[in-house]
């Protein structure tokens, strides 16, 4: 493998289910090494169909995959220990504890790292000894990870890692998520927590029906969308350069504009100039949310 190989490369991917539904169509993105890419998308969009594609569980209807510079159905061999996978739905046996879960997991594994260290990693280093039946979801999410972590893997999938975590555990989470990133670990990641992939992913791409309708920086996708001043005053505010919308809710007004800082300034100098309270002022960019919406909304049209 060269160094200007991606870590992940998808190339006109399609997927046709027995009946001829396609639930993914003409998917191509490329995950650089060490990057964080975060595939998002509503409800059955067909991310977690691109996933199984990509971790080599089936043969693509169309197009290719590359992970590591290979095929990952057709060289699975080469792939898998080098990648760690974290589906959606886990499935382990019921009665053996985390630790021995854990403990089977690693035996299938060449250079796997201790068990114990990759429950501390989790936080379920108090939970070793109880039985997956009796973890949480949570908890059992967590123990999901873990088993991806085992294998030291160089590239990891994670499909909605951070479902039915509490705000802690998930932050926790996150923390982990950054800690193999700074280690050189690349990571594709599903998730319906927009937060989450805009605290964590390099790039993105937003799904709709199959298809891919945006994809790039976190911060190009978001300066797509308009920003937003909301304050009251106790005057109409004259029309402002750069603005796209206003609104008025009684005494509130919110100015969406695709030139925050022009829009804010002149905002600021009227104020100053006719000595007006701004109250509650309040001005910020896009939240990817925001951007996701919209995007989804569009799409649908
Ligand atoms: N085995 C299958 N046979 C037929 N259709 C399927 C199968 N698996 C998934 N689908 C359909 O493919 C579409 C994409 O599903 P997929 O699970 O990939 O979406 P998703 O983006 O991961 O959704 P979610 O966010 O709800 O998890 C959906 O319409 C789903 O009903």
């Amino acid at each position: 493998m060269t160094n200007t190989e991606a870590a992940v490369e998808v190339n006109g991917l399609g997927r046709t289910y027995a009946g001829g539904f396609e639930a993914v169509r003409d998917v191509s993105f490329r995950v650089e090494r060490g990057e964080m890419f975060a595939l998002l998308g509503t409800n059955g969009a067909g991310k977690t169909s691109t996933m199984e594609l990509v971790e080599g569980l089936s043969a693509p209807s169309a197009g290719s995959v590359r992970v590591l510079g290979h095929n990952p159905f057709t060289e699975r061999a080469k792939v898998r220990p080098k990648v760690g996978v974290m589906l959606q739905e886990g499935g382990f046996p019921q009665d053996l504890t985390a630790a021995e879960t854990a403990r089977m997991w690693a035996g299938t594994l060449s250079r796997p790292r201790p068990h114990g260290e990759v429950l501390e990693l989790v936080g379920l280093d108090h939970r070793a000894n109880t039985r997956v039946k009796q973890l949480s979801g949570g908890e059992r999410r967590r123990l999901d990870l873990a088993l991806a972590l085992l294998g030291r893997p160089d590239v990891l999938f994670l499909d909605e890692p951070t479902t039915g975590l509490d705000p802690e555990s998930r932050r926790n989470t996150w923390e982990l998520i950054r800690g193999l990133l700074l280690d050189g670990v690349t990571v594709l990641l599903t998730t319906h927590y927009l937060e989450e992939a805009q605290e964590l992913a390099d790039r993105l791409a937003i799904m709709h029906r199959g298809r891919i309708v945006t994809t790039g920086s976190v911060s190009d996708v978001i300066a797509a969308h308009p920003a937003r001043i909301s304050f009251s005053a106790d005057r109409e505010v004259p029309a402002l350069p750069g603005t796209r919308a206003v609104q008025r809710q009684g005494v509130r007004t919110t100015v969406h504009t695709g030139a925050l800082q022009e829009t804010l300034t002149a905002l600021l100098v009227w104020a100053q100039q006719q000595d007006v309270v701004l109250h509650g002022l309040d001005a910020r960019e896009a939240s990817l949310e925001e951007a996701f919406l919209a995007i989804a909304q569009e799409a649908v049209a």
